[in-house]
């Protein structure tokens, strides 16, 4: 794996969500050595400056991606990028479970660089070589664009891999408040630009046991 090239980015990964296809927390399901949101992190980590896990449940991860996974990890030497916690709270009182969307405007509060790079943790077939090719286009970025997104073959954006502007925030916040949860529905009325992708499986997310079986297959 390359080391970080980029200065000057935040990551943040989003590990909440109810994993009701998958029965259980998909987040710590083993893919070869190491749980989804250890390698979603790690990738993190060789992209940003700095790794925002946004998580209702820190105590559950904390373990896995604290002092003892970074003293146990290979790639640690040539990897200094810190890991740091966020708490999502709920909106309301009956707020159960609001979605990544909210999620990650819990996140994007505590973000101090133009920059973002927005990961779901079920995203085994990352490459980080890929997501730095991209970084390289952000500094030419039109400035009203607030996100650089791939589509799938659905013409949806592929919207829990990719960059955002810290002030998208802005127009974030308002759409929430509104009860929006959808980020389908927030993008379409924002300005975006297409990522080119080449290898559309680098975006496969693992959501059902079959398709843990089916990264397992790969990882082998
Ligand atoms: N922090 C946070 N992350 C979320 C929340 N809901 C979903 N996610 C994350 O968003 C990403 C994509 O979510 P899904 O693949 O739909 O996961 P999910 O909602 O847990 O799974 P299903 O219940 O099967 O839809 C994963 O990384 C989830 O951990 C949330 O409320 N908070
Ligand atoms: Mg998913």
């Amino acid at each position: 794996m390359q080391s970080k090239s980029n200065a000057n980015l935040s990551a943040i990964v989003l590990a909440g969500g109810q994993s009701s296809r998958m029965g259980q927390d998909k987040a710590l399901i083993a893919i070869g050595q190491r749980t989804l949101l250890q390698q979603v992190c790690e990738v993190a980590q060789h992209c940003a400056d700095v790794v925002y896990v946004v998580t209702p449940w820190i105590d559950r991860y904390q373990p896995l991606l604290g002092e003892s996974w970074e003293s146990a990890s290979s790639h640690r030497s040539e990897n200094s990028t810190k890991i740091r916690f966020i708490q999502e709270h709920p909106l309301s009182q009956d707020d159960i479970m609001h979605g990544p969307l909210v999620g990650f405007a819990q996140g994007l509060v505590h973000v101090e660089t133009e920059w973002t790079l927005l990961l779901a943790c079920d995203l085994p077939n990352l490459r980080v070589e890929v997501l730095q090719s991209w970084l390289m286009m952000l500094p030419n970025v039109d400035a009203q664009t607030i996100a650089l997104l791939c589509k799938n073959s659905n013409g949806w954006w592929e919207a829990l891999c990719g960059f955002y502007r810290r002030r998208s925030l802005e127009k974030l916040k308002p759409f929430i408040e509104q009860g929006g949860r959808s980020f389908q529905r927030w993008l379409d009325q924002e300005l975006v630009q297409e990522l080119p992708i080449s290898q559309p499986d680098i975006l496969f997310n693992c959501n059902t046991p079959a398709d843990v079986e089916q990264a397992r297959k790969l990882a082998r």
